[in-house]
C-alpha cells in the first residue's frame, strides 16, 4: 500500500460481536428482496420503489462487486450466528475517496437487537483504519427515530436537515444528517473504555505523561519509513513512526530496539541509533513524550509482522500521510534533514 492508491480490491470478512459481515453474493438476492420488500424498512431508503422487483436485488448485488473491484464502495451482508442474512450496511466513497456515505438496513424481524449499531461501528472502524478518509457521512429519515440513535451511538454528530427524494413514498421527506470525523469514533471508544476500566481506589483521576520511543528509519534513497496503525488501536489508520512504550526494566534504546524487531523484523544496534529530537503532546487523556531517534542502518528488511502497512516516504511527501497530532511538528525537521 502507498500514499496514492490505498485501492482495495474485494470485500473483507470483518467480525461484529456475533454477526459476520461479508461481501455479497448472488445467492443472497431472495433474503434481501424478501426483508427489503416490506413497507416498513423500504419507506426508510431512499433510492428503492415499492414494491420492490427481485431483479433490482439481483442487478444490486453484482453492482456492488464491480464498485469493491474498482474501490469505490463496500457493501457487507450482515450475517447472524445462524448463517442467515438479517440486513446490509455499506459505505460509499465521494469527493475524491476522502469522505464515505454510511447506509444499512436490518429486516423487520431482527430490528431491536443493536444489529446496526454493531454492524455500523465495525464498518465505520475498517473503514477509518484502512481507507484515506477525512471522514464519514450519513443521512436519515427524520421519522427514522432508531436510525438517528444507532448514528449519534456509533460517534456521529448531527450537521444538519435536507429534504430527499424517497421513491417508495413518493416524493421528497425531510433527512437529518450526519458526519463523523475520525475523534469522534475515539471519543465513543475511550468513553466505553473508561466505563468498562474499574475505578482508580482513590478515585483520583490524575493526568500521566507516557513515554514512547520511535525511530525514523532512512534508507539509501533519504526515504523515511512509516508504518500505519491497524485496525483496533487508538488512531487506527493514521501513520506514524515504528516504535512503541518503554516496558519494566528496559532503557529507551532497548526497548527501541525490542520494538523495532516485533513491529518489523529487523535487528538494530545500539551504535545505529542517533537521538535526533522529540515531541511532548498533551493529548485529551495523556501527555506523550516521545524521543526519536535516527537509524540508517539495520539487518533484515522491514515487514510489517504486526499486519500494519509499511510506506519508504519522501520527506516531500510527509504531508500526504495523515499522522497523530503529536507527529506533525516532526515533519519540518525531516524535511531539513533529508
Ligand atoms: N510508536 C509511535 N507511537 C506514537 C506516535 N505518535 C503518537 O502519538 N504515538 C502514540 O504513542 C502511543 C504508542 O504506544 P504503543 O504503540 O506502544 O501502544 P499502542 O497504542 O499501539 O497500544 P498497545 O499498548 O496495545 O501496544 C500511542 O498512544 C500512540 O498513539 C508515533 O509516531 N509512533
Amino acid at each position: 500500500m502507498s500514499g496514492g492508491s490505498y485501492k482495495n480490491t474485494g470485500t473483507p470478512v470483518l467480525t461484529a460481536g456475533a454477526y459476520t459481515l461479508r461481501g455479497l453474493l448472488p445467492e443472497d438476492a431472495n433474503a434481501i428482496h424478501r426483508q427489503v420488500n416490506d413497507w416498513n424498512v423500504i419507506r426508510m431508503l431512499s433510492r428503492l420503489p415499492f414494491p420492490y422487483p427481485h431483479e433490482l436485488a439481483v442487478d444490486w448485488i453484482a453492482g456492488t462487486a464491480r464498485q469493491a473491484d474498482e474501490g469505490t464502495a463496500w457493501h457487507f451482508a450482515i450475517i447472524d450466528p445462524a448463517g442467515s442474512l438479517v440486513g446490509c450496511v455499506g459505505l460509499t466513497l465521494h469527493q475524491g475517496g476522502r469522505r464515505a456515505s454510511l447506509g444499512y438496513w436490518i429486516g423487520r424481524n431482527h430490528w431491536g437487537r443493536g444489529i446496526a449499531s454493531l454492524a455500523a461501528d465495525r464498518v465505520c472502524r475498517w473503514a477509518l483504519a484502512n481507507l484515506p478518509l477525512d471522514g464519514l457521512e450519513a443521512k436519515t429519515a427524520q421519522d427514522n427515530i432508531a436510525s438517528a440513535a444507532v448514528l449519534r451511538r456509533v460517534g456521529f454528530r448531527q450537521t444538519g436537515t435536507a429534504t430527499m427524494p424517497f421513491m417508495a413514498r413518493g416524493g421528497d421527506i425531510p433527512v437529518l444528517t450526519f458526519e463523523a470525523v475520525r475523534s469522534d469514533f475515539d471519543a465513543v471508544h475511550e468513553a466505553v473504555a473508561e466505563t468498562d476500566a474499574p475505578a482508580s481506589p482513590s478515585g483520583v483521576t490524575g493526568r500521566r505523561v507516557l513515554l514512547v520511543v520511535a525511530a525514523a528509519l532512512i534508507d539509501s534513497d533519504g526515504r523515511v519509513l512509516l508504518a500505519r496503525r491497524p485496525e483496533g488501536k487508538s488512531l487506527a489508520g493514521l501513520w506514524e513512526f515504528p516504535g512503541g512504550k518503554i516496558d519494566a526494566g528496559e532503557t529507551p534504546e532497548t526497548a527501541l530496539i525490542r520494538e523495532l524487531n516485533e513491529e518489523l523484523g529487523i535487528d538494530v544496534t545500539r551504535a545505529c541509533l542517533a537521538p535526533f529530537t522529540f515531541v511532548s503532546h498533551a493529548y485529551e487523556k495523556f501527555d506523550l513524550l516521545m524521543p526519536l531517534w535516527l537509524c540508517r542502518r539495520w539487518h533484515g528488511t522491514p515487514q510489517g509482522r504486526e499486519g500494519q502497512a509499511l510506506a519508504w516516504v519522501r520527506a516531500d511527501d510527509l504531508e500526504k500521510y495523515p499522522m497523530p497530532p503529536a507527529d506533525l511538528p516532526l515533519i519540518p525537521f525531516l524535511r531539513d534533514l533529508l
